[in-house]
C-alpha cells in the first residue's frame, strides 16, 4: 500500500487510506444506499471536500500518550500497545507542531500525562490526578507560533475510557475560549465538525429546507455550542436549544444569543420541549436533530410525533440509528424528502447523512 508520510502502516484509523478518492466515495454511497436502503429513490449523491483537504483536515483529536524514557509519545492504542500518531498525515498542522511542543514535558510519574486533546487552537493536557498537580515546566513561546491559542491542565483521577472527568480544569497558558472559521466560539472540549467548509453546506441545505423566519419556532436538538442556532435565529426564527453540556450551553447563549436554553438531555426534557413547540401553529413548527451515533432517544421520537414539526432536518453520524429513527418518524407520519451523505472524515469509513422531512 502506498502510504503518505507519517502514516503508520499499524494506525487502524483509517479503513479507506489504501483507496482511491473515487473508490472511497463508491464504498460510502454502496454503505448509504444498503443501509438506508427503503429510501435508495431520494439518496443523493456523496458530497465531498476538494481534494486538497483530504489530508491535514483534522483540527480536533483526542490522543493517548506514553513516555518512552526520552520523552512522550501520542498516538492511539492497539491493545496496550501506543501506535505513534504525531506525524500523522490527516493532523492539521497545529496539531503536528503542538504534538512537538508537548514531547518534553515532564515524565512519569511526577506528571501522569494521560491523554493530549486538541480543539482547534485549544489544547489540554489530561492528568490522571485527583489533586491540582503543580503546573508542568513548558515553554509557552512557541505555543503561540503553532497556533494554539489555550492550554489547559484538567484533571481526572480515572483517566482511561473517558477522557473527561469532573475534575478541575486549570487553564495554564492563553485565552479559554477561541473563534472558529465561522466566527463562532468553542472552548477545549467543545464539539466541532471537522472540515467546516462542508459541514457550513450542509447547514444551508439544512437552513434551505427549514426555510425558518419570523413567527416560526426551531427546535434544536443536541445543539452543542449553538452553530446551527446561530443560524435560525440570524432568520428571525424564534429558537430553543437543548444540550446535556453546561459549558456548550453558556457558548450557545453567546454564539446564538435571544434563544431558549435547556440544559440536559433531550429525553428528560421532552416535556418542555414539546410544551414549547405546541406554542407554534403545526406548520410554522421547525425541528433539527444532530445526535451522537446513538440516535434519537426514544422520548424524542415520540415527542415529534405526539407534537410534530411541520419541516424536519436531521444531521446523522450513524446510518444504522438513521434508519431506526426514520422508520419512527415515518410511522407517525412524516415524509422523507432527500437524504445527502456528506464526506466530513475523508480516508475513514465515517460519512454523515443529512435527512429533510415533511411533518405530517
Ligand atoms: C453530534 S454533536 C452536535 C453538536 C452541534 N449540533 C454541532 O454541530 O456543533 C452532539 C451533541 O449532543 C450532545 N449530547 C449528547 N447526548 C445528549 C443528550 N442525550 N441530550 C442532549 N444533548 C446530548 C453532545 O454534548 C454534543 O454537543
Amino acid at each position: 500500500m502506498n502510504l503518505p508520510p507519517g502514516c503508520p502502516p499499524r494506525c487502524r484509523g483509517c479503513a479507506h487510506r489504501g483507496l482511491t478518492e473515487e473508490a472511497s466515495s463508491a464504498q460510502k454511497e454502496g454503505w448509504i444506499r444498503t443501509a438506508l436502503a427503503p429510501w435508495e429513490d431520494r439518496i443523493a449523491p456523496l458530497r465531498s471536500p476538494d481534494p486538497q483537504r483530504r489530508l491535514g483536515y483534522r483540527e480536533r483529536v483526542r490522543l493517548a500518550t506514553r513516555w518512552d524514557g526520552k520523552g512522550w509519545r501520542f498516538g492511539m492504542l492497539l491493545r496496550d500497545e501506543l501506535v505513534p500518531l504525531e506525524d500523522c498525515p490527516l493532523h492539521a498542522p497545529r496539531v503536528r507542531a503542538a504534538l512537538n511542543l508537548f514531547r518534553p514535558l515532564p515524565p512519569p510519574p511526577a506528571f501522569p500525562l494521560a491523554f493530549v486533546t486538541l480543539t482547534g487552537a485549544q489544547a489540554t493536557l489530561v492528568v490522571k490526578a485527583s489533586h491540582p498537580l503543580e503546573p508542568p515546566a513548558l515553554d509557552f513561546s512557541g505555543l503561540e507560533a503553532a497556533g494554539v491559542e489555550g492550554l489547559w491542565l484538567h484533571h481526572h483521577p480515572t483517566a482511561g475510557r473517558r477522557i473527561f472527568g469532573r475534575g478541575a480544569w486549570c487553564l495554564l497558558w492563553g485565552i479559554p475560549e477561541s473563534r472558529n472559521p465561522l466566527g463562532l466560539l468553542y472552548g477545549p472540549a467543545s464539539f466541532q465538525q471537522a472540515l467546516p467548509e462542508l459541514y457550513a453546506l450542509s447547514l444551508d441545505q439544512a437552513e434551505a429546507h427549514l426555510a425558518p423566519g419570523p413567527g416560526d419556532g426551531t427546535g434544536d436538538l443536541y445543539c452543542g455550542d449553538g452553530a446551527s442556532l446561530a443560524r435560525w435565529r440570524a432568520r428571525g426564527s424564534e429558537a430553543l436549544g437543548v444540550e446535556i453540556s453546561g459549558s456548550a450551553l453558556d457558548r450557545a447563549a453567546r454564539n446564538a444569543p435571544g434563544c431558549i436554553l435547556l440544559q440536559g438531555t433531550c429525553g428528560q426534557r421532552a416535556p418542555q420541549i414539546r410544551g414549547w413547540l405546541a406554542s407554534f401553529p403545526q406548520g410554522m413548527r421547525r425541528a433539527y436533530l444532530n445526535p451522537p451515533r446513538t440516535g434519537l432517544e426514544t422520548e424524542v421520537a415520540a415527542m415529534l410525533t405526539d407534537c410534530p414539526a411541520g419541516r424536519l432536518a436531521y444531521l446523522s453520524c450513524a446510518a444504522r440509528t438513521l434508519r431506526r429513527d426514520l422508520e419512527l418518524l415515518e410511522a407517525g407520519g412524516y415524509e422523507v424528502v432527500s437524504l445527502t451523505p456528506y464526506d466530513f472524515f475523508p480516508r475513514t469509513d465515517h460519512v454523515e447523512t443529512l435527512a429533510l422531512l415533511e411533518g405530517p
